[in-house]
């Protein structure tokens, strides 16, 4: 898989920098709440195991997998519920963990479906923002890094299905998209 990387643009020093420092902001805005924490399949769940580790608080946890790249470049603007959560998110303080926030599109259908069913407090942390590709006025309030406009992969994020066990965040050469 290394052959295929352009470049590195986070390494896994720099993730893990990134998931303590999170981990430590969480821990204080977290400490009097007992949070479910919502990971969102598949690309968030690399990324979930390693920032909530770092959390010292006491949480709940579940899964929600929504889906709308299809394994390619673009958003197809139609997101799918593919998998919905087994919690009642009712009256909950929710923390929705993120790989990247690109259009807003997926966040944006996952914060209204949680207030829809009466969530008390919703937030996100997503390892990266990518602002320049937004459609959808929609922010993460914990932020790994800001990324350039670039198709990143690695550390759950693919392209068409693979990639996602690279440790680190890169840019695919060229050559690979077809
Ligand atoms: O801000 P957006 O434009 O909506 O893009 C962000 C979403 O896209 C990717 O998920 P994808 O739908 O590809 O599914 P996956 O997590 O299973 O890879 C990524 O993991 C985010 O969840
Ligand atoms: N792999 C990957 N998936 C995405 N989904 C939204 N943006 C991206 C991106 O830059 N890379
Ligand atoms: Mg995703």
């Amino acid at each position: 898989m290394d052959n295929d990387i352009a470049k590195t643009l986070y390494s896994q020093n720099d993730i893990h920098e990134a998931c303590v420092r999170l981990g430590e902001q969480l821990t204080t805005d977290y400490a009097d709440k007992q949070p479910l924490v919502i990971s969102v399949l598949s690309g968030a769940v690399f990324f979930t195991t390693d920032v909530v580790r770092e959390m010292d608080v006491y949480a709940d946890m579940d899964f929600i997998d929504v889906s709308s790249y299809n394994g390619g470049l673009e958003s197809s603007g139609n997101i799918d519920l593919v998998t919905d959560l087994s919690t009642d998110v009712k009256g909950r303080d929710i923390l929705i963990i993120e790989d990247i926030v690109d259009t807003g599109r997926t966040l944006k259908y996952i914060i209204e479906l949680l207030y829809k069913r009466n969530a008390k407090s919703v937030k996100v942390c997503a390892l990266m923002d990518k602002p320049t590709g937004r459609k959808i006025e929609v922010k993460a309030d914990y932020v790994g890094f800001v990324v350039p406009d670039e198709f990143v992969v690695g550390y759950g994020l693919d392209y068409k299905g693979l990639y996602r066990n690279l440790p680190y965040v890169g840019v695919l050469k060229p050559e690979i998209y077809e």
